[in-house]
């Protein structure tokens, strides 16, 4: 909220937010990576088997990397890949395999379009995010690629999860929902696992 009480708009709240993830120090992102970790594989919706995306940390994100080398020896880490139809694919990758860098300057998997996965073969995604709220909107950066290649949540239950990964600091009171907006099942932080199941009662 501004002080006259009207809602940040998405670009004010996004570069705010964005530098202030950027300027975390190094110690800081070992320790919240190695706590996100934990809270990812003990969360109450952690799969023990099946496809789980995760996201190749940039631009200040909160990394990934201690969760992926723990996770059950069933379950089958993926990065997500752009697609010309604006919605994400996803793909297996084990650290050593080959990588491409896709227009933002992202690393994705090198491989045949034929190995690409589809959004609804996930069991959980791990999704970055700029900021959320305390009922679990999300903010990405503005390319509206989650919303997009989950929509489908909007009319149908989970699997795949949604769990958005963050440092505690990117928590803010509201952001204002938008009708593409795919809510989030919950959101990890290294301090806590925030559960937003009970949040959305249009979903089924
Ligand atoms: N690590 C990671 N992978 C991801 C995403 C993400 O947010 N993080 N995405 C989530 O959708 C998708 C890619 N979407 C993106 C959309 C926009 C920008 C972007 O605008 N980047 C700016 C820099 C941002 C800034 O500093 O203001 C740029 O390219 O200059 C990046 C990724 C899929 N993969
Ligand atoms: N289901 C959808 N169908 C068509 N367009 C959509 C859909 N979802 C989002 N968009 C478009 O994407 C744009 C960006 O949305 P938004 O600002 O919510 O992105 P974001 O969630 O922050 O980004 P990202 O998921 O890439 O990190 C919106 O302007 C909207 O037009």
């Amino acid at each position: 909220m501004n002080h006259d009480g009207t809602p940040i708009d998405r670009p004010a709240l996004r570069e705010r937010l964005v530098a202030m993830r950027r300027a975390l120090p190094v110690p800081a992102r070992i320790g919240a990576a190695e706590a996100l970790a934990h809270r990812l594989l003990t969360m109450p919706l952690a799969p023990k088997a099946g496809y789980v995306a995760g996201y190749w940390a940039t631009n200040g994100e909160i990394a990934l990397h201690a969760w992926q080398v723990q996770l059950p020896a069933e379950c089958r880490y993926c990065l997500p890949v752009l697609h010309d139809d604006g919605r994400l694919r996803f793909a297996p990758w084990r650290p050593g395999e080959s990588l491409v860098t896709n227009r933002f300057g992202i690393p994705e998997p090198d491989v045949e379009p034929a190995a690409l996965l589809e959004p609804e073969a996930m069991a959980l995604v791990v999704a970055p995010l700029v900021a959320f709220d305390r009922a679990g909107h999300r903010l990405g950066m503005g390319g509206g690629w989650y919303d997009r290649s989950f929509a489908f949540r909007r009319l149908q239950p989970a699997p795949p999860w949604l769990v958005g990964a963050a440092f505690d600091e990117q928590q803010v009171d509201a952001i204002a929902a938008e009708s593409w907006d795919v809510p989030l099942d919950a959101v990890c932080t290294p301090m806590h696992f925030h559960d937003f199941r009970n949040c959305h009662p249009s979903s089924p």
